[in-house]
């Protein structure tokens, strides 16, 4: 007899813009994110009796995403997202959790002229910042925040040497290669009781973003790096000591090769070694190095 396992549901990809208005200064400040809303609780028997009673239909779930951001702040997303997990818990006494994603757009504003414009805005990268709340009943809120797709990459300052060696082993040992990765760092936050001690203090949000975009990017720039693994390990150490709130930090970083091209073939141009200037880059196969780093 097969028994129901897990099960999950909710709106995925819901899109949400919301614009914010300063009627004094005329100055327009905007978010865009999109978010994905999953409920569990006792909803077995829509799966296995087909009892559509338990069900909040997903459509409601996504009308709810855009109330619940007409009616609270969307920034700090991760404000929003427990708001919005703990909206089900609230009003559905056989939903047991909600799990919300987040992942908030860039919209950075233009400067014109040498001066912020009020209302216009680029997109100056693919990076994203994501959160992921799950709210559970009589648990309270876990959340995860993170830096997702921030594309960086270094022309020196990168190492890699005394590696294992054998019969399985072509690449070189190096002590000045190319480093570039997109960042996906992760810190997790010490459980929250309530939405209301999300809310206490809740610029550590923005405050702990910064710094580990921050440490992201100085440890990636001025690391004399020997590895991708040691290096993503003092950035975590650093974020660490820096948010206390934190309990632990990941990373997962894809090292995104850069191939030398030998051009000796025409006319004798040299272009490997330290005269390499013209490289190869790689869509794929990448490395892919991942570590967490909690609190001992
Ligand atoms: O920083 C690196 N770590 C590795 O584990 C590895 N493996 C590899 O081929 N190149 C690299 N670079």
């Amino acid at each position: 007899m097969p028994v129901l396992a897990s099960a999950r549901y909710g709106k995925d990809n819901v899109r949400v813009y919301k614009v914010h208005r300063d009627d004094k200064t005329g100055v327009q400040s905007v978010t865009e994110m999109t978010v994905c809303c999953m409920l569990e609780g006792q909803i077995e028997t829509s799966y296995t009796k087909a009892d559509n009673s338990v069900v909040v239909a997903t459509d409601s779930i996504k009308n709810t995403i855009y109330i619940k951001a007409k009616e609270h702040p969307v920034n700090p997303p991760e404000l929003y997202a427990s708001h919005l997990g703990q909206h089900f818990l609230d009003s559905y006494p056989h939903i047991t959790s909600a799990h919300i994603k987040v992942v908030v757009h860039r919209w950075t504003r233009m400067t014109i002229d040498g001066a912020p414009h009020p209302h216009s805005f680029f997109r100056d990268g693919q990076e994203t910042r994501n959160v992921d709340a799950v709210v559970a009943r009589g648990q309270g809120i876990d959340l995860k925040s993170s830096i997702v797709g921030l594309q960086v990459l270094k022309s020196t300052g990168s190492a890699f040497h005394g590696f294992v060696r054998d019969e399985f082993t072509t690449l070189a040992e190096t002590w000045d290669r190319i480093l570039s990765t997109d960042v996906d760092c992760t810190w997790s936050w010490k459980r929250f009781p309530t939405v209301a001690a999300v809310h206490e203090g809740v610029e550590r949000f923005d405050k702990a973003w910064e710094s580990a975009r921050n440490i992201t990017m100085k440890t990636f720039a001025t690391d004399e790096s020997a590895s991708v693994q040691n290096t993503m390990y003092k950035m975590s150490e650093q974020i660490l000591e820096a948010v206390p709130e934190v309990e632990r930090v990941g990373y997962s970083l894809p090292n995104k090769h850069y191939f030398e091209i030998d051009l000796s073939w025409h006319k004798g141009l040299k272009n490997t070694g330290k005269d390499a200037e013209v490289y190869a880059p790689q869509s794929g196969p990448n490395g892919l190095i991942k570590c967490e780093v909690a609190r001992s």
